[in-house]
């Protein structure tokens, strides 16, 4: 793991968290195995498809809302349960969910966005791990024009932890590209509370 600085937010990186034959394997099997969704959101008014396909899996009866789409968890899939207890034990860190986006190619991204939805809490630790394609991982401060842009290459078998205030001040995005690019497959372990459990 190695601590990547970043003013206002904790970021640290493990780039061969997974190796990469056994990486490739799993890429593989949750690309057959998985019950992926194109799920569409509401965008200035409109009905649009989300450039990516999803899946949301976890302990029972958790949702996550956002953009006016609210996912509810599918229980988990053996492997991901397994890959959940070696990333909670290299974060040291509990999840109760993950959402998984599978870029199918550079035309699939991910706009820029922060996960601070108030199911997260208010200084999330999202544990991010990335099978296939390297991709370009972008922050951006909110705030601070003058801090400049970060930018990782998040490659295959790779773990990245947020942390600390990062979500408040950053965001973050996979920008597409025009490049021919193999799928990849990203699995953000979060700890999701739902609102029975944040009113305990
Ligand atoms: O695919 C990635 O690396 C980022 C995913 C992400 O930001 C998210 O799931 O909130
Ligand atoms: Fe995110």
């Amino acid at each position: 793991m190695t601590e990547i600085p970043i003013p206002q937010g904790e970021l640290t990186l493990d780039p061969k968290f997974i190796a990469d034959n056994e990486a490739r394997t799993l890429f593989d099997s949750l690309e057959q195995q998985l019950n992926w969704q194109q799920a569409r959101i509401r965008m200035f008014g409109q009905m649009v498809s989300i450039p990516r396909l999803q899946c949301f899996q976890g302990e029972p009866g958790i949702h996550y809302r956002y953009s006016g789409l609210s996912l509810q968890t599918e229980p988990w899939h053996p492997l991901i349960h397994a890959l959940k207890q070696r990333v909670e034990a290299a974060a040291k860190h509990s999840f109760n969910s993950v959402l998984i986006n599978y870029y199918r190619g550079g035309q699939d991204s991910m706009g820029w966005h922060s996960d601070d939805e108030p199911e997260l809490g208010s200084n999330p630790v999202i544990a991010s791990l990335s099978l296939g394609q390297s991709r370009r991982f972008l922050l951006r401060h909110r705030f601070d024009k003058s801090i400049s842009q970060q930018e990782l290459l998040l490659n295959s078998g790779s773990l990245l932890i947020m942390a600390g205030q990062l979500q408040h001040y950053w965001h973050h995005s996979v920008p597409k590209t025009s490049k021919h690019l193999e799928g990849r497959i990203n699995l953000t372990f979060r700890q999701t509370f739902t609102t029975d459990t944040q009113m305990e």
